[in-house]
């Protein structure tokens, strides 16, 4: 196609941007430079400081206004005539429907999280409109196309999901310094200041034998007239000296790993220092609780200094001292926030104190944050390339360019100097249930479980649905709407509440349920098949899904802590620790490398190096294999799908 006709075809086309963050800025100014005359903008939300550094079309007098619209503003500066339409809205919202998407030529994403992406890839196929998705984290970023019919689906492939940790792991043998983050996190802090009432499997373990009742006195609780320095030195010889000799007492546990070594406050403060900390006034400087800060108080500056046993210990004290002096309004209902200074100060203190017991290498605060928040830096580099790449693929799927689509991943180490991988797109997966029209099997004890075990556990968490509508044969059992009577609301509330066997409509082994997204115009069977057990550790829902894309369980390899099947909770087993929902994973891919071979040692490291980092450790575990066909390209398989890779096509 000439240049000239390429360019009608850009200028012509009109198309929706969803996200108008780090990617999103870089991909409206490319569109822009490269003549698109008509972009919409959906983004739901408003620039924060922290946005600065790389979302480059704000401003710092842009802060608390709408990305979308400034975005707009900030492009028709350098293009005035183009057509910037700008929505501040959340993309699930009702207004942006099937009838919405089928306007466009091509949608591209920008977006942060996997909710918004599947309902995004939903609307794609609905509206039949072509999707070109991606993603970025740190160096690692990736660009895939998604064609109704032509290629996979954003859905195809199982995702990543957030990591998570047997909680015998993080409870009595941590391994890894992530394990004492998560501990000193979701388990310490949320007991000492979060809500009373949430379960918290610290509870378990800061009681012997003998204190376990009902009635036991909880550690935690600071006494009546309690000093508050005594309080946090009884808490600390509890959790780190009491806990781990209760635990040093199961010899099980420590026949094939390291003891751990009781720390007890006394043992590290010295004898003189009758635990005198910073000076405290009695408010908040300026009545401003963030800047409250322990390393202040006690004249610690550099956040990426590893800190001493000692000085661990006295931030620790310091820190929990501050929360009840300065922040006792506060104390019962905070969440880990990782902007919290304090919070951050005191989470890093424990975790390094419990990292010391376990005989793990301590980090600095920087380095404790950055786990803690799960924060991966962002580079504006990635994200540009990125962007680009977008652009260009949008610009194939205008010209209905199919042979030349690509996936493109941009791995950390560049392999032979290559710092982009092109991989061919594969056909949509047969078995999947959002692109194919292939039903879902649910075993589930259907005289035992409600149909609101099944709508909020199966049809909301597993199926990513957001007005749901349930079908037994014609019958009705359940739907959300604003157009509905107040008689059926309360039908569909009683059926959420009857055993499935009991329904008006009974749901047994061998029933066919309907299962439809109103908005997002998807549907899809699910065959119900009758069992009587689950495991209660293993299928915790109390059924299973199958024929569902099941993402990969992450750290299960190479990890001789779960040689532990010792478990302290049957509820929850697993502590889960959110990890940005990046969107890296390496499936089978076929490497496309016009015609010359490439050694598959340059590759595999390259795409194993793409599927670990923070990405999917999972991967990296699988080994790549090699196999020629007849064109002479290198097909290297990380089989990462549950479609196996020979089944795998490349689209034509
Ligand atoms: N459901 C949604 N509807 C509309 N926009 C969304 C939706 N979900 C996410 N977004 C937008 O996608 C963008 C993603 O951008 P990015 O990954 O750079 O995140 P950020 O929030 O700007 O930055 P950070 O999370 O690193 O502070 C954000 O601007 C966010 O508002
Ligand atoms: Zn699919």
């Amino acid at each position: 196609m000439g240049s000239e006709q390429q360019l009608e075809v850009i200028k012509s086309a009109k198309v929706l941007m969803v996200g108008a963050g780090g990617i999103g800025c870089e991909l409206l100014k490319t569109l822009a430079l490269s003549g698109f005359q008509d972009i919409h903008i959906i983004d739901m939300d408003t620039i924060e400081v922290s946005n600065l550094n790389r979302q480059f079309l704000f401003r710092q007098s842009h802060v608390g206004q709408s990305k979308a619209k400034v975005a707009r503003e900030a492009v028709l500066r350098f293009r005035p005539n183009i057509n910037i339409t700008p929505y501040h809205a959340n993309v699930k919202g009702p207004e942006f429907n099937v009838d919405f998407f089928k306007q466009f030529n091509v949608v591209l994403n920008g977006l942060d999280n996997l909710d918004a992406r599947r309902h995004v890839n939903r609307l794609c196929l609905a509206a039949d409109v072509p999707l070109v998705e991606s993603g970025t984290t740190g160096f690692l970023g990736q660009v895939t196309v998604h064609v109704k019919g032509k290629t996979e689906c954003y859905e195809c492939q199982p995702k990543p999901t957030p990591k998570s940790y047997p909680v015998c792991t993080i409870t009595s043998t941590p391994s890894k310094f992530v394990h004492c983050i998560v501990w000193a996190k979701d388990l310490l802090f949320a007991k000492l200041f979060g809500d009373k009432s949430q379960g918290n499997d610290l509870n378990v373990r800061s009681s012997d034998g003998a204190s376990s009742s009902e009635n036991a006195e909880d550690a935690f609780e600071r006494r009546a007239d309690e000093d508050v320095e005594q309080y946090g030195r009884r808490i600390y010889d509890h959790v780190f000296g009491y806990n781990i000799e209760m635990a040093l007492g199961n010899e099980e546990t420590w026949k094939n790993r390291n003891r751990p070594k009781p720390i007890y406050s006394c043992d590290v403060l010295p004898e003189n220092l009758s635990y005198q900390n910073g000076t405290l006034e009695k408010d908040c400087p300026n009545g401003d609780s963030s800047l409250v800060s322990a390393m202040a108080s006690l004249g610690l500056k550099n956040p990426q200094d590893i800190w001493s046993l000692l000085e661990n210990t006295r931030i620790f004290l310091e820190a929990l001292k501050l929360f009840f002096v300065k922040r006792e309004k506060d104390i019962g209902n905070l969440i880990f926030d990782k902007d919290d200074q304090l919070a951050v100060e005191i989470v890093t203190a424990a975790a390094n104190i419990r990292a010391a017991s376990f005989g793990i290498p301590l980090h600095s605060l920087f380095e404790a944050k950055g786990i803690a928040g799960n924060i991966v830096h962002a580079v504006a580099t990635t994200n540009a390339i990125i962007a680009g790449l977008i652009v260009i693929e949008a610009i194939k799927v205008l010209h209905g360019d199919t042979n030349r689509y690509r996936m493109t991943y941009c791995v950390e180490h560049p392999a032979r100097k290559m710092l982009l991988m092109p991989v061919e797109p594969f056909e949509p997966n047969k078995a999947c249930y959002v692109c194919s029209e292939t039903p879902l099997t649910l075993e589930v004890n259907t005289s035992r479980s409600k149909l609101r075990d099944i709508v909020e556990k199966i049809v909301k968490n597993k199926l990513g649905m957001n007005l749901p509508l349930i079908m037994h044969g014609s019958a009705l059992l359940y739907e959300v709407g604003d157009d509905l009577e107040e008689v059926e609301v309360a039908n569909y509330e009683a059926n959420l509440e009857k055993v499935l066997a009991e329904l008006p409509s009974p749901v047994t082994g061998g029933t066919v349920l309907t299962v439809e997204d109103l908005q997002q115009e998807f549907t899809c069977s699910i065959n119900i098949k009758h069992r009587e057990e689950f495991d209660e550790e293993k299928e915790p829902d109390g059924m299973l899904l199958s024929g569902w894309t099941q993402p990969p369980t992450t750290e299960k390899d190479n990890d001789p802590t779960l040689a532990n099947k010792e478990s302290t909770s049957s509820a929850a087993q697993t502590a889960v620790v959110e990890v940005d929902e990046v969107e890296i994973v390496l499936p089978s891919v076929r490497v496309d490398i016009g015609g010359a071979k490439r050694k598959l040692s340059d590759i595999s490291s390259a795409a194993t190096s793409a599927a670990t980092g923070v990405v999917d450790a999972t991967h990296s575990s699988r080994k790549p294999e090699e196999i020629e066909d007849d064109d002479n390209d290198v097909v290297v398989m990380i089989d990462g799908g549950n479609l196996g890779a020979n089944k795998k096509k490349r689209v034509q």
